[in-house]
């Protein structure tokens, strides 16, 4: 035992009490593999406020990065580095930084080989390259976690000790288990009041659908005073953090020592530990055959196995087993070991799947992709309007590199910084990046990795890292790059590689805006040039101008989306512009059909006359029956499949649920020669196509009863092309007839019958306590005009709701609560058991899904906050855009007027 205690106490001793010096570049010669197999790309994923920006800085303090440790509550943090979130005291950009664990030093460098067999040596005591992701937590903010979430290798969870699971975290956490993401969890803020670690540890069981493998117990001093340190299930021993006010000197104490010191202290860790080895027997094999070795002493497994053991569980897809840790990291308890479990059982980009892609309208994986030869059967693109070109396999050679841009930032001294996460092959230094959403190519002149406040410059990003391009003039959050061997900056990689996409997502339709409008005329290239940055930064803004009034329009996710927006503009960009009140993003529809409509363009367009013709209708589209909306993920597969049987019509559906159908007989989106006997030489179909889209789509943005976009509309349009096209027509004219007539055909709609306004209904699922359900489901239902469509406990098949679009039921582990081994909660109510999940009736977690209207929902929290006595939480998502009452629309477009 002595040794075994020797041997876990070393590289805590060594680790922990020294802080290191920095070593910026040490890894910069690792060969790719190398740095690959001692990579971690981790993803920090929680609930607002559970403290994630808090235990980024504690690991950039004792990794060596940073000198000091940065405080949430002063504006002091690295990762908060926006004005907007140093003010606010919350993360919205995901800072992407990287460090290594455990430090380089001179007695831990960076290993020139990496041991293959870690039965006797943790990974943990060899330097690794972490890239971590800290994400934003509040609920507004999702869209940036979902992006983030692709590049992640695996995520540290971090729950707050008081609070418990809330229902951001379930969400995230339901989407990270759909990418297949290893996780761990943090149970944080143990120190504070009210701490519950065992009321926690249930509810990750029956909230995230896992086992939770408690990894390490609280130690509270005298088993009821302060929080002071854990109890290490894993090597047996209690850690101690003491001496130091910063955390960095923390003492190992043996069982022996404990049972000398704190016997009951002692007998938990033991029997936490006899729990462990028998959770991970009925996932692990392996471990079963370790135990039956060690005389079925569940105590006499090394501490090294059980990592071992604990890493192949992590590691199963889906994840059964939960490893929790515990600690407090305001007061500097825990974020050591956690950095250990990070580099031990997250796994490195090597033993990753490879990333799902698409060409056209195909699906593959990237290694797929790659590893195509001319025998095995190639993914086959398809590109709009074209016929399908086999990929060949000299063309895939040629692909040296793929990459996602997953966030680009505005850093006031350096720049546009373009984070990428490269997936295969190697950028360097100088090379051409083809950008496959935009379908341009540009120089990566320098490549950068963050360090904390540090930028390195290196010569190249390889495969399975993260790094930084500075100085892309175009790249957004969201793109694919590649480079292609022998590509010009003016040319497109051959056999539709230009269509590849990494990891697609769709964006959700926005449901706030604000109007921005220039101070001056001078001003409005600078207002024009901050927006254009800002888009690229964030996808999910949506920007839209209202050519009539010149007015902008920008859209968001949620109130303090714009808001964020808004005071970037005005703070960071220092633009100068009047922003107007965040409003609720209404649609309108109309309510009758029309006849067809044909518009004849005859117009100067840039010194020369132009030419175009086209055929318009419009008709309402029958909302679907709430019971049957279908959820995003549905609507954009329907629209994916979407590509018409008939060659000689193509439709488009948007966001708002428009539909496009253009009918273009007898004009074949596969016979490309019969076309040059009905289209003038300079238009090609794709073209045509494209510029109907456009004007149709602008004018579907401002919609006939009061400027709001359309949404529920057929359009139909049709192009006759021996008078609709003539060689005076150009692209450019084709958008602005095609806009007109479907005006025209909205107005004579609305003077019809007057077309409705649409709200958008979100879809909500609410946290609370059996006591205050009956009141919320009240408020919901009689106050808000909400419809409440489910009532469960919480955990049940149900709860995949939260994740938006939700897992399959069949992947969800089902957990039994009772059987979660749990240590005791020093300050729990009498009587409540391992509370939460076991605690009494009143007191049981429940789940109400509801669709509830926007409107309604706006400053909920605080409402729900104030019903449920502060435990209630909710996650919503928007369901779609629906009628209101007569009198409900009347009310909202007097408002508008009032405002107007
Ligand atoms: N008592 C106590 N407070 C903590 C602890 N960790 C974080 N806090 C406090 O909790 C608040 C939120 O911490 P953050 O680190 O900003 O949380 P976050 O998860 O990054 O929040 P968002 O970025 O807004 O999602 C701050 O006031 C922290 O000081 C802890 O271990 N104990």
């Amino acid at each position: 035992m002595l040794v075994r205690w020797a041997w876990c106490v070393r590289p805590v001793a060594r680790r922990y009490v020294t802080l290191p010096r920095r070593l910026l570049s040490s890894q910069a010669q690792l060969d790719p593999q190398q740095l690959s197999r001692t990579t971690r790309n981790i993803g920090i994923i929680a609930h607002i406020d559970a403290g994630k920006t808090t235990t980024t800085e504690r690991m950039l303090y004792y990794s060596g990065y940073t000198r000091r440790i940065g405080d949430v509550d002063e504006g002091s943090t690295v990762t908060d580095f926006l004005p907007a979130e140093r003010a606010r005291g919350i993360t919205i950009q995901s800072a992407a930084i990287t460090f290594h664990w455990p430090p380089t030093t001179q007695q831990t460098p960076s290993q020139p080989s990496t041991p293959t067999d870690f039965s006797l040596i943790p990974r943990s005591s060899i330097s690794h390259n972490i890239n971590l992701i800290d994400t934003p937590g509040h609920a507004d903010f999702t869209f940036e976690v979902l992006r983030s979430l692709r590049v992640l290798d695996g995520a540290v969870c971090i729950l707050d000790g008081v609070a418990g699971v809330e229902a951001q975290t379930e969400k995230v956490w339901t989407q990270a288990g759909l990418y297949h993401i290893p996780r761990i969890i943090f149970v944080n803020k143990l120190d504070r009041d009210g701490a519950a670690f065992s009321r926690t540890v249930k509810e990750i069981g029956a909230r995230l659908h896992g086992w939770p493998a408690v990894c390490q117990i609280p130690w509270w001093r005298g088993g009821n005073g302060d929080f002071v340190g854990v109890g290490d299930v894993i090597y047996l021993q209690g850690l101690l953090w003491q001496g130091a006010a910063d955390g960095s000197q923390l003492k190992a104490y043996s069982m022996q020592e404990l049972e000398a010191s704190d016997k009951n202290f002692a007998a938990e860790i033991k029997k936490a530990r006899v729990t462990l080895v028998e959770l991970l027997s009925e996932y692990d094999d392996a471990m079963v055959e370790l135990f039956l070795e060690h005389d079925e002493d569940h105590l006499a497994i090394p501490g090294t196995q059980i990592i071992q053991s604990l890493r192949r569980t992590v590691l199963q897809a889906p994840q059964s087993i939960i490893p929790v840790f515990a600690g407090a990291s305001f007061r500097n308890i825990g974020v050591q070991p956690l950095l250990d479990a990070i580099v031990d059982l997250l796994p490195s980009p090597l033993e990753r799947p490879s990333p799902e892609i698409s060409l056209g309208k195909q699906t593959s994986t990237l290694s797929q992709l790659l590893s195509s030869t001319p025998n095995t059967k190639l993914p086959v693109p398809i590109r709009k309007h074209q016929a399908p070109t086999p990929l060949k396999a000299p063309e895939i050679r040629n692909l040296t590199a793929c990459a996602l841009a997953f966030k680009v930032v505005n850093d006031a001294k350096r720049g546009i910084l373009v984070y990428v996460r490269v997936y295969s092959g190697s950028i360097d230094k100088g090379s051409i990046l083809y950008n496959t959403n935009l379908h341009i190519a540009e120089r990566a002149p320098r490549l950068l990795k963050m360090y904390a406040n540090d930028a390195v410059e290196v010569d190249s990003i390889t495969s399975g890292q993260i790094g930084v391009i500075p100085g892309l003039k175009h790249a957004r959050t969201g793109d694919t790059l590649i480079v292609y061997k022998g590509l010009s900056s003016k040319s497109a990689p051959p056999g539709g590689l230009d269509s590849l996409q990494l990891r697609p997502i769709h964006v959700p339709p926005p449901v706030f805006f604000t109007s921005i409008e220039p101070h001056s005329l001078s001003e409005q290239k600078h207002v024009q040039e901050s927006l254009a940055i800002l888009l690229r930064e964030d996808p999910s803004l949506h920007l839209s101008v209202d050519e009539e009034s010149g007015q902008t329009h920008l859209a968001g996710m949620g109130d303090l989306h714009l808001e964020i927006a808004r005071d970037r503009l005005l703070n960071d960009f220092k633009a100068k512009a009047r922003i107007g009140k965040i409003e609720i993003g209404y649609r309108e529809t109309i309510s009758t059909a029309t006849t067809p409509y044909t518009h004849h363009l005859e117009k100067m367009i840039a010194g020369k006359i132009a030419k175009a013709g086209i055929t318009a209708s419009v008709s309402p589209i029958e909302e679907e029956s709430p019971a049957d909306t279908k959820t995003n993920g549905e609507r954009e597969a329907a629209a994916t499949n979407a590509e018409d049987s008939d060659p000689f019509s193509t439709t488009y559906r948007t966001d708002s649920g428009n539909t496009i159908h253009i009918a273009h007989a007898p004009l074949s989106r596969h016979d490309s020669s019969a076309h040059k006997l009905h289209i003038p030489p300079a238009l090609t179909l794709p073209s045509i196509l494209s510029a109907l889209h456009a004007g149709a789509s602008a004018s579907l943005a401002r919609g006939p009863l009061n400027n709001f976009p359309v949404a529920n509309t057929h359009i139909q349009l049709t192009l006759t092309p021996s008078s609709h096209l003539s060689p005076e027509t150009t692209p450019a004219a084709l958008s602005m007839a095609a806009r007109a007539a479907v005006t025209t055909s909205l107005q004579t709609a609305n003077a019809g019958a007057k077309a409705a306004l649409l709200e958008p209904v979100m879809r909500a699922t609410i946290f609370v306590n059996e006591r205050s359900l009956g009141s919320v489901v009240q408020d919901l239902s009689s106050a808000r005009g909400g419809q409440v469509l489910s009532l469960d406990s919480s955990g049940d098949e149900g709860a995949g709701d939260a994740g938006g679009g939700g897992a399959a039921p069949d992947a969800l582990v089902h957990v039994d609560p009772a059987r979660i081994y749990t240590p005791p909660d020093p300050f729990a109510p009498s009587g409540a058991g391992a509370g939460g999940v076991g605690m009494g009736p009143a007191d049981t977690q429940r789940q109400i899904v509801a669709r509830v209207p926007l409107k309604e929902m706006v400053g909920y929290l605080n409402h729900l906050r104030a019903i449920t006595g502060g435990r209630g939480t909710f996650v919503m998502s928007v369901d779609g855009f629906e009628k209101m009452g007569s009198q409900r629309e009347r009310e909202v477009l007097d408002k508008m007027r009032e405002f107007a």
